[in-house]
């Protein structure tokens, strides 16, 4: 177990973000965090991250581990080309320019690493995003919204990656609202609804339990939909 969570709340002065959730985060695998718009997932995400505080609640870290972050949005300095976006943010974390080569090309940016950022399209910033998370060795990788802006090709690379990542021993928590996305390479599951957990736990042993075979039709059944 890498962490868990008790009771962890965040709730805004409109009443809404995350309510009472209990969970944990198992090390080593593949957790989504599913849920339709404003069901709570950034919320919980700068929890884990620490970039907000619980207003109540415990979050319990077994080991303590250096995470490398995807957020769901970056404004990337738009005189910069993706290289120098990538030397800076290495910089900071003291990473040699092997391994900067290694996430452009990981994310197809390579060949157009002297544009600058200005000129490229959603799903370009989208990778440079998720190169810049990919540096560095932090055991624990967190991606907010990794499919937003990606084509078809590309968010089938990023499952790719996400499962390299695992592979490595890296622990994996990203939140998405595609179903099928997160059914596909996500070994558990928290599926939150109005900042409540709906559903949490092992993926498969979830659905047979439930006696469903996707996590979509099974979170249609939960919401009487
Ligand atoms: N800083 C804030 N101030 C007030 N309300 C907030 C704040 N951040 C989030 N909320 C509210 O908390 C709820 C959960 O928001 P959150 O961004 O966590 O959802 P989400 O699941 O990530 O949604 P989406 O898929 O649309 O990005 C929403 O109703 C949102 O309006």
């Amino acid at each position: 177990m890498l962490l868990v969570a008790s009771n962890l709340s965040n709730v805004y002065a409109n009443n809404r973000g995350l309510k009472n959730a209990s969970f944990s985060v198992r090390s080593g695998r593949i957790l989504a965090l599913a849920g339709g718009n404003g069901a709570g997932k950034s919320t919980l995400l700068r929890l884990l991250t620490g970039q907000e505080k619980p207003l109540s609640g415990e979050l319990i870290w077994q080991e303590r581990q250096a995470i490398r972050f995807m957020p769901d949005d970056i404004d990337f300095p738009s005189m910069l080309t993706a290289t120098e976006v990538i030397q800076l943010l290495a910089s900071l974390k003291s990473v040699g320019s092997n391994e900067q080569e290694k996430v452009l090309k990981r994310v197809g940016l390579w060949d157009v690493k002297k544009q600058k950022v200005q000129q490229f399209s959603k799903g370009m910033r989208q990778r440079l995003n998720l190169a810049q998370s990919l540096l560095g060795n932090g055991p624990l990788l967190i991606l907010d919204e990794p499919t937003n802006g990606l084509d078809p090709y590309w968010i089938a690379e990023l499952k790719k990656i996400i499962l390299q990542e695992k592979a490595k021993g890296c622990t994996v928590v990203f939140s998405t609202h595609l179903l099928a996305f997160a059914e596909e390479i996500a070994d558990d599951i928290l599926v939150l609804h109005d900042g409540e957990i709906l559903m949490s736990g092992d993926l498969k042993e979830i659905l047979a339990e439930e006696n469903y075979t996707t996590l979509e039709n099974l979170w249609l059944k939960k919401l009487n939909l």
